[in-house]
Parts: structure tokens; C-alpha cells; sequence
């Protein structure tokens, strides 16, 4: 028998309303405890909750008759006054009543195991909740719409079309079936290795939106990248001095771009240092700008040599150059570091961080980071553990692919690759695999 469970579903805390949530088989008796009767099912109702006589408050009283509620189970709301004592005594005639408090995420569990939501979905639901910008908000809700799981569900069937084909081949070799049945499997999988092949191009998208577009400011001590990054984040984040080597730790902040989230990181300046905490700090600057997604490097227009040629090795052709300190030089001193970095592919802007703040960049970072993270299509991806099922997916393709030859391995490893885009919304039904082999081949008539 199922736990009947409760729980504020609004934060704790006193506030105008607070609503309570009840979701199992004993909602309706508590429900019917709590207020002498039934409302109408989906229907707001006015009613005073009482508990052994004495009154609780007066709520707004909801009752949903499973299948059609949030879990697909019977289930109630309460929507009472938000104070700390009316949840409080609401919440333990719950538990007198038998009850019990839920367990985090349980009323989401709950719906995917009535099938309310897949994995993708109920997972979308955490991320719509801890969404803070529009990009990470459009995409938990595109995510919790269905849109992911619609993907890997065309995938799939694709696959599910093309085992059909293989297993007619392994099962009824003698039958009247035609010669080339398990070759006609073959198209639908080159077409879908394609497809996941420019899914997985694409696949760090969707996790950069929801967990922020990563920019690292790198270069030489005393570039300006302390100075740049307060001015990006609009507070002082970072110590400046003229001290080369003050910055040790990595400083990450926080930042909304054109409605995505980005997070800019301060590193310390690259140099050799016999100083052990600094070579510490050169260390983390190294690593953290190397997973970035795009590397700011900042360089004082008025020192800029062949010596910071060292740095080379950290920017990827598409990152920035960073000229800062224009302040200090004649204007044809930035064109001159421009024709000096041109076989390195990177976009140069100059400014004086000390004299403008971060305005003559700010625009250009920007239209950045929202060219990198829109996208016509909804990505494949917004964590790793889908990153990770989509390219095993991708690896038994490929071998399904190699062997088509050997019906049987084919198979088996078609089979292997529905299962890892299965695993991504959690539905596994081998079963559909055999009603698809009947249905299209009408075999046994
Ligand atoms: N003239 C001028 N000075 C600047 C400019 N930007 C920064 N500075 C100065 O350069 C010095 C070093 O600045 P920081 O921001 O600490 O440089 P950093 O790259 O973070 O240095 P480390 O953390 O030591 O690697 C400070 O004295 C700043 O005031 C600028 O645009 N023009
Ligand atoms: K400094
Ligand atoms: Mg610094």
C-alpha cells in the first residue's frame, strides 16, 4: 500500500499564502477529515479546516481525483494563510491523520511513476525552480513541454524501425521475406548517425545555459584583468593593486548576459614564480581556462612583447585579445599588437578598463555569449548524464553500422543503442520492439 504524504510545496517562511500538498490513496479521507465532505474535484473551494473540533484556519481547498493531478494520484491542495503557526498546525493534523511528510523531490518521483512526466521532464522541474535568468527559464520550460524527450523519442523510433527490419532477418531467415531486409535497415541509420553526430557538436549547449556560459580572463600579472572583471561585475569582486601577482584564487562572478547565465572568472597572472602559493594560483588559472568556453586574454597595450608570447598557448583561435591601458599609448600602438596576433585567429578589442569600466566591451561579450547559447533547435543535451547516453548511443550506431553484415551483432547492438536513448527519459519497454516487428512486416499473418 502506497504512503499517503504531505508537504508545504510553498517556501517556509511567513508570506500571504502558503500551500500545502497531500498526494496517495488516503487524500480524500483526509481531505473529507479536515473539512466534513468532497469539493468538487479541480474546483477551488472556500472551507474551514478543522482537526479534532478546534478550527485551523480558512483555505482554499482543492481536490484532485487520480489520474488527473500532478502525481496521477489522489491528491489535495490546501492554500491557507502563509503564517508560520497556521502550516504548523495543518501540517501535524496531516501526520495525526496518518500521513506522512514527503520526501524531497517525492511528488515528482510520484508523476514520473505514473507516467505523468518522463526523466527529461521530471528533471526539468528542478531546473524551472533553481531557474534565475530568461535562458535558463525557457529551456527548463521547453524541457518540462516535452521538447527533449520529443527528440530521442524520434531517435528511437528510428532505431526501434531499423531493429524491426534486423530482427525479421535473425528470426524468419527462411521465411518469404525480401532478400535485402537487413540492408533496408541501413539508410535509417546512417540518416540518424548524422543526426546524433550534429546533436553531440552541439551538445555542451543546453548545459551552458542552465549552468552558465564560463569566461575566463587570462594573461600576464598586471594586465588589467582584476580591473576588467570588477568592472564587468559591477562591484569590487577582485583586489587590484599595482602589485604583479596580487590575484592567487580563482574569482568567479556571476552574470547575466542578454538573458543567459555566464560566469566570469578572474585568474591569477601567468608567470614563472619560485613563490609556491602564486605557482598554486598560475596552476588553477591554467585549468580553469582551459574548460572554458571562451578566453578573454587581457594585455597591457603599453608592455606588449614577444615575451607574452608564452600566453599563446592558452587562447584557441575564436577567443578574444583584450588590449587594455589604451589610455597609456598612441592609437596605431593597438594596431600594431592587432598585426602582431593575426595568424592566432583572435577577435581584438581594446579599451582602458581604469579610464571606461567594461561599456566598450560589454555589447560585444554579450552578442557573444547569446550567438553561442541560442539555437534554432532545442539542444540535445542540458547535463552531462544525457551528453554521456547520447554519445554511447552514438559509439553502438557506429559499431551496429560496421557490422551490418552479421545480422545478429547488428541486432544486438541497435538494441544496446535504443536502450542508452531510453535511459535518457526513462522509458525502457523492450516490448514495443516486438509490436513494431508484427505490425510492419505482418510476418505469421
Ligand atoms: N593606466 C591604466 N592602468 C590600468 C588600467 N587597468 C588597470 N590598470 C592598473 O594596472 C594595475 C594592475 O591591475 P590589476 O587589475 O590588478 O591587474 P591584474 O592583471 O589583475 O594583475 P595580477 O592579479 O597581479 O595578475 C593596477 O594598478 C591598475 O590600476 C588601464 O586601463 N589603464
Ligand atoms: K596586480
Ligand atoms: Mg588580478
Amino acid at each position: 500500500m502506497t504512503d499517503t504524504i504531505y508537504a508545504p510545496a510553498t517556501a517556509a517562511g511567513r508570506a500571504a499564502v502558503a500551500v500545502i500538498r497531500v498526494s496517495g490513496p488516503a487524500s480524500g479521507e483526509a481531505v473529507r477529515a479536515l473539512i466534513g465532505g468532497l469539493p468538487k474535484p479541480r474546483q477551488a473551494t472556500l472551507r474551514t479546516l478543522r482537526h479534532d473540533g478546534v478550527a485551523i484556519d480558512d483555505a482554499l481547498v482543492l481536490w484532485f481525483q487520480g489520474p488527473a493531478s500532478y502525481t496521477g494520484e489522489d491528491a489535495a491542495e490546501f492554500h491557507v494563510h502563509g503564517g508560520r503557526a497556521v502550516v504548523e498546525a495543518l501540517l501535524s493534523a496531516l501526520s495525526a491523520l496518518g500521513l506522512r511528510l514527503a520526501e524531497p523531490g517525492e511528488f515528482t518521483r510520484r508523476a514520473f511513476q505514473h507516467g505523468k512526466l518522463d526523466l527529461a521532464q521530471a528533471e526539468a522541474v528542478g531546473d524551472l525552480i533553481d531557474a534565475e535568468t530568461e535562458g535558463q527559464r525557457r529551456q527548463a520550460l521547453g524541457q518540462l513541454g516535452g521538447a527533449l524527450g520529443r527528440r530521442y523519442d524520434g531517435w528511437r523510433d528510428l532505431l526501434v524501425q531499423a531493429l524491426a527490419m534486423l530482427e525479421a532477418a535473425v528470426d524468419f531467415p527462411d521465411e518469404e521475406l525480401p532478400e535485402d531486409v537487413a540492408a533496408r535497415a541501413r539508410p535509417g541509420l546512417e540518416t540518424l548517425a548524422v543526426e546524433i553526430d550534429a546533436a553531440l557538436a552541439d551538445v555542451a549547449r543546453g548545459r551552458r545555459v542552465r549552468d552558465g556560459f564560463r569566461i575566463a580572463l587570462v594573461g600576464a600579472p598586471n594586465a588589467g584583468k582584476s580591473t576588467l572583471l570588477n568592472a564587468l561585475a559591477e562591484r569590487d569582486a577582485a583586489i587590484v593593486t599595482a602589485t604583479p601577482g596580487t590575484t592567487r584564487d580563482v574569482i568567479e562572478v556571476p552574470l547575466v548576459l542578454g538573458g543567459y547565465k555566464a560566469l566570469l572568472a578572474d585568474t591569477a597572472g601567468i608567470r614563472e614564480t619560485a613563490d609556491d602559493i602564486e605557482a598554486e594560483g598560475v596552476r588553477r588559472a591554467r585549468a580553469w581556462a582551459d574548460e572554458a568556453d571562451l578566453r578573454l586574454w587581457v594585455v597591457d597595450a603599453a608592455a606588449f612583447h614577444v615575451k607574452q608570447s608564452e600566453h599563446h598557448a592558452i587562447v584557441r583561435a575564436g577567443d578574444w585579445l583584450v588590449v587594455n591601458k589604451i589610455d597609456l599609448v598612441e592609437p596605431d600602438a593597438v594596431e600594431a599588437i592587432r598585426v602582431q596576433t593575426e595568424t592566432l585567429g583572435l577577435h581584438v578589442v581594446s579599451l582602458s578598463a581604469r579610464e571606461q569600466g567594461a561599456g566598450p566591451i560589454r555589447a560585444a561579450l554579450t552578442e557573444h555569449v547569446v550567438e553561442a547559447l541560442s539555437g534554432a533547435e532545442f539542444p540535445a543535451a542540458t547535463r552531462i548524464r544525457h551528453a554521456e547516453r547520447l554519445g554511447e548511443a552514438r559509439a553502438y550506431l557506429q559499431r551496429a553500422l560496421a557490422e551490418v553484415d552479421d545480422v545478429e551483432l547488428a541486432a544486438e547492438d541497435v538494441r544496446l543503442a535504443s536502450r542508452a536513448l531510453s535511459r535518457i527519459t526513462g522509458r525502457i519497454d523492450p516490448e514495443d520492439v516486438l509490436d513494431r516487428v508484427f505490425s510492419s512486416f505482418c510476418i505469421g499473418k
